[in-house]
């Protein structure tokens, strides 16, 4: 097994851990409280930041960047060249929405690109791991299967995921500038960018706000599975998108609007 695998495995662990408090919490009536940007924080989030920030500081010294414990000077961060990107419960409208679509997120980030990503869905019991240059790798009911952005949907019409919680006009146009039939599917969270990496879908365009912790996991699980996440503006088809994202560049943790895609059905 490579170093990357071990870790891999012990990740996958702690992410299994906070999805276990997060359940114990869903299967509640939870606690809503408002963040400084009004988006809702529930106890869950807290909880799973805490049992991941433990997990992870008891297998590296690598410093951690969580959505939960973000504030960390620019003139610090900056000089990170290896660390820990975690959202440890995206998809909080989801969850409060009770529809399953949310994710514990852990990623490492080496020189700004994701290297290895864990992304768990708790409600769905799926696990989706990436490791990039090696593999990209699902468990559910207990049986782990190898993926890959090889779609497993009709090659005759665009299968395009996009946010169950946040539209944009900018995507009617990015739609209706592919040629070809198309399908939109709506998923919450980061589980969009997994449906590329296991083939169900074949492109994420994301031309809305998100943030770094947002994408890293599931980043590593789609360039492991053979896709790409690239930078998209207003206007662009997929073709002419093709600076990848990256992370920790740039004091704001926004990122830029981005594309996921199989790559292999770009036109
Ligand atoms: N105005 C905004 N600014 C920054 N991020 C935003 C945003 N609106 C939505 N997001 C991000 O989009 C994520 C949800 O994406 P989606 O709608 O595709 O499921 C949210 O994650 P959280 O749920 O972890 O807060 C949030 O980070
Ligand atoms: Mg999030």
């Amino acid at each position: 097994m490579s170093s990357l695998a071990v870790l891999a495995a012990q990740v996958s662990d702690i992410a299994r851990e906070a999805g276990h408090v997060i359940m114990a919490i869903y299967q509640q009536d939870f606690a809503i409280f408002d963040k400084a940007d009004k988006s809702p924080l529930t106890e869950a989030d807290l909880a799973a930041h805490n049992v991941i920030v433990a997990g992870l500081k008891s297998i590296s010294d690598l410093p951690i960047l969580s959505e939960e414990s973000a504030d960390i000077a620019w003139s610090e961060r900056s000089q990170w060249q290896r660390y820990w990107l975690v959202d440890p419960l995206d998809g909080t409208k989801e969850f409060i929405k009770k529809n399953g679509e949310f994710t514990v997120n852990i990623a490492l980030i080496e020189q700004g690109q994701p290297m290895l990503g864990v992304v768990y869905a708790p409600v769905l019991d799926s696990l989706y791991v990436g490791i990039v240059g090696e593999q990209a790798y699902k468990v559910e009911n207990g049986q782990q299967s190898t993926i890959n952005t090889a779609p497993h949907v009709s090659a005759e019409r665009w299968k395009v995921v996009g946010s169950r919680s946040h539209q944009s006009p900018e995507i009617e146009s990015f739609l209706a500038a592919l040629d070809g039939d198309k399908e939109l599917v709506a998923m919450g969270s980061s589980l969009k960018l997994c449906l590329v990496a296991e083939g169900r879908a074949h492109l994420y365009p994301r031309l809305g706000p998100t943030s770094e912790w947002d994408t890293a996991a599931a980043h590593a699980v789609v360039l492991a599975a053979g896709g790409s996440v690239t930078q998209l503006s207003v206007g662009q088809t997929p073709a002419q998108a093709t600076q990848p994202l990256v992370y920790n560049q740039k004091e704001s943790l926004l990122n830029p609007f981005f594309l996921v895609s199989a790559q292999a059905l770009n036109p």
